[in-house]
């Protein structure tokens, strides 16, 4: 779906240049909703921006369904921007029109509808974000939320095959940033709807993205399927970005404590074994004893995990006895110490 290659941006600031994008490339599939996070500054912006080139790359390639963006004259680059819808942090809606106002307008840029088809479009988008009661309000008249939805309803209204939310719901507070969320996510799922969000919360990536890039400094430090990357993350601006929803749990003191006089271990249950009492079973039958020092249990997009930090012992097992016992029941594990 999008295809990008060795961007690099460069801005020259007061005579100092940043590199915004330093070598990116990134593949993004039809129908997934892809979250691209990372620090204040980090590059989210100008990298979501060089999908419909409202920033132009140094160098680098972007292609989307096979088109090279780069290659396309104006006339040819307004059309594929039409099947780019984009959501913006601060809505971007126009004031002095309705909400009726602010749906049609691209669709009267487009030129494609009559007036009567145009009102059709409008009432069935009204519909899908939940607004038919709104249509003649003006933007000062509505919530957050509801802007929102407005902002979202003309973003779809050229039925696009891509849409881009800058931050959509970095405006909002956690109530509302749920519903916008999951309004995005009935989207995807209704009208296949390829989505990329950037955002700099985990919790966003956690609620409804399956895909997602870390990006540090320009660069992408790290990519992945959520659930791999919340439970193994491997760079530490992941790491740092985890220890601040509570996910990740943090072994340091632990270490430093000495609770324990067996093998400290991270283990991670998915799949069959977040459902089951693995722990259990395998204390029983294997004569394993644990001791809980940390632990999370939640779900990522839907699915279930478990991770916990124990202290192992058996006596009669060697730790690597101890590590292939639990590998044998589905349960990753890291050694600690
Ligand atoms: N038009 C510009 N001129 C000069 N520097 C820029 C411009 N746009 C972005 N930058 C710089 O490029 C870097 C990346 O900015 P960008 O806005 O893409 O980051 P971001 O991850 O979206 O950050 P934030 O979450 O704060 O918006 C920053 O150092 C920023 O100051």
């Amino acid at each position: 779906m999008i295809k990008v290659d060795h961007l690099h941006k460069q801005f020259v600031s007061n005579g100092i240049s940043i590199n915004a994008l330093n070598d990116v490339s990134l593949e993004i599939q039809e129908g997934e909703i892809f979250g691209i996070i990372g620090r204040s500054g980090a590059g989210k912006s100008t990298l979501i921006r060089t999908f419909n080139l409202l920033e132009r790359p140094d160098t680098g390639s972007i292609s989307i369904n096979q088109l090279d963006l780069l290659s396309l004259d104006t006339t040819a680059l307004q059309q594929a921007r039409q099947k780019i819808g984009m959501v913006f942090q601060h809505f971007n809606l126009l004031s002095s029109r309705t909400v009726e106002g602010n749906i049609r307008f691209p669709l009267e840029l487009a030129g494609q509808l009559t007036d009567a088809e145009i009102n059709a479009r409008v009432t069935e988008l009204l519909a899908l974000v939940g607004l038919s009661a709104h249509r003649n309000a003006y933007p000062a008249q509505l919530s957050g939320g509801q802007k929102q939805r407005v902002g979202i309803a003309r973003a779809l209204a050229n039925q696009p095959e891509l849409l881009l939310c800058d931050e959509a719901t970095s405006a909002l507070d956690p109530e509302t940033t749920e519903s916008i969320l999951q309004l995005l996510q009935d989207i995807n799922q209704k009208l296949n709807l390829t989505i990329v969000l950037i955002t700099h919360e985990m919790r966003v990536i956690r609620q409804i993205c399956d895909r997602v890039a870390v990006l540090d400094k320009g660069s992408v430090v790290e990519t992945g399927k959520v659930i791999d990357v919340f439970l193994f993350p491997a760079h530490e601006v992941t790491k740092s970005l985890l220890a601040e929803t509570g996910l990740h749990l943090d072994p340091t003191l632990l270490r430093k404590k000495h609770l324990h006089d067996g093998l400290l271990l991270k283990l991670t249950f998915t799949g069959e074994a977040a459902l089951n009492p693995v722990l259990d079973k395998l204390s029983r039958e294997h004569q394993i004893h644990y001791n809980l020092f940390q632990g999370a249990i939640s779900e990522i997009k839907g699915e279930s995990f478990g991770q916990l930090i124990a202290g192992i012992k058996a006596d009669h097992l060697s730790s690597a006895e101890i590590l292939a016992v639990f590998a044998a029941h589905g349960v990753k594990t890291e050694v600690i110490q």
